[in-house]
């Protein structure tokens, strides 16, 4: 099964063109390929399937296997992954995914390859604030929905922070009925924030852009930002904005092929 393995600010996926077939049981799949030592090594496996509505259809499954709503990072390098194969020779591009249809706008490089995209993320849903308690300490999140679900935090010193020991108390806590991707927050200026992310079924991710965005609407909608900022994860910095007139947010970003290759899976599995 061939295989593009693509990243946006090093979140990174393996890509399927899955416009003539799909491989059963892509849960399965996704925790296979995702696996770093056994597999190719990914954040998870993302789907370019045909779609009645939109250009394409992106599904986007996590390394455990689940299947996420909106892959913000994933669906950047959805517009370089369609242009840059030559099926489709558009630079704004409709993709279907479970959060409704997203539209994209590619950016060229000299290479006459997609190098950056712009990508109209919706409206985002932030909830009033709420305290929660993890391990026993109370935390004040802001529950934001890109589509998927979001916890937004203001912490000071996010650095030191041990995800990997705190990070599946927000994943699973009660209060997220679907589980939920949890954002660790520090408030550079008013348009520049620093972030952190645990991501629901991947654990630490280098960049989420879905968990950029709900950060800039959640902070924006407390008042301790503008509406537009770039937000600095581990992987790299994204430009989101919030649209006074049409209440969308966009995310702008690169996207990176890294290899291509082939992987022993199919109907035989
Ligand atoms: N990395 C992705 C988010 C994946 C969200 C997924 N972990 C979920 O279950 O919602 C992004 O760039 O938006």
């Amino acid at each position: 099964m061939r295989f593009t393995k693509m990243e946006g600010l090093g979140n990174d996926y393996v890509y399927l063109n899955c416009l003539e077939r799909t491989p059963p049981d892509l849960p399965e799949l996704a925790r296979r390929v995702s696996d770093r030592h056994f597999g190719v090594g990914s954040d998870g496996l993302i789907c370019v399937c045909p779609s009645e509505q939109a250009d394409f259809r992106m599904r986007m499954f996590n390394a455990d296997g689940s299947e996420g709503e909106m892959c913000g990072n994933g669906i950047r390098c959805v517009g370089k992954f369609v242009y840059d194969k030559g099926l489709t020779d558009k630079t704004t591009v409709s993709v279907e995914t479970k959060a409704g249809v997203k539209v994209l706008e590619l950016q060229l490089g000299a290479d006459g390859l997609v190098s950056a995209v712009t990508v109209d993320m919706g409206a985002p849903a932030v909830e009033k604030p709420r305290d929660i308690t993890v391990d026993g300490r109370s935390y004040t999140v802001t529950p934001v929905s890109m589509g998927n679900p979001h916890a937004v935090l203001y912490l000071e010193g996010i650095d030191g922070l041990d995800l990997p020991k705190i990070g599946p108390g927000f994943e699973h806590h009660p209060s997220f009925p679907n589980r939920t991707n949890t954002e660790f927050v520090e408030v550079t200026d008013r348009t520049h924030l620093r972030m952190r992310v645990w991501e629901r079924g991947s654990g630490e991710t280098l960049a989420c852009g879905t968990g950029a965005c709900a950060v800039l609407a959640a902070t924006a909608s407390a008042g301790r930002c503008e509406r537009s900022a770039e937000v600095a994860l581990l992987g790299g910095v994204l430009r989101i904005r919030w649209d006074e007139a049409d209440g969308h947010i966009y995310m702008t970003g690169p996207a990176v092929t890294v290899f291509e290759g082939d992987y022993p899976y199919g109907s035989d599995q």
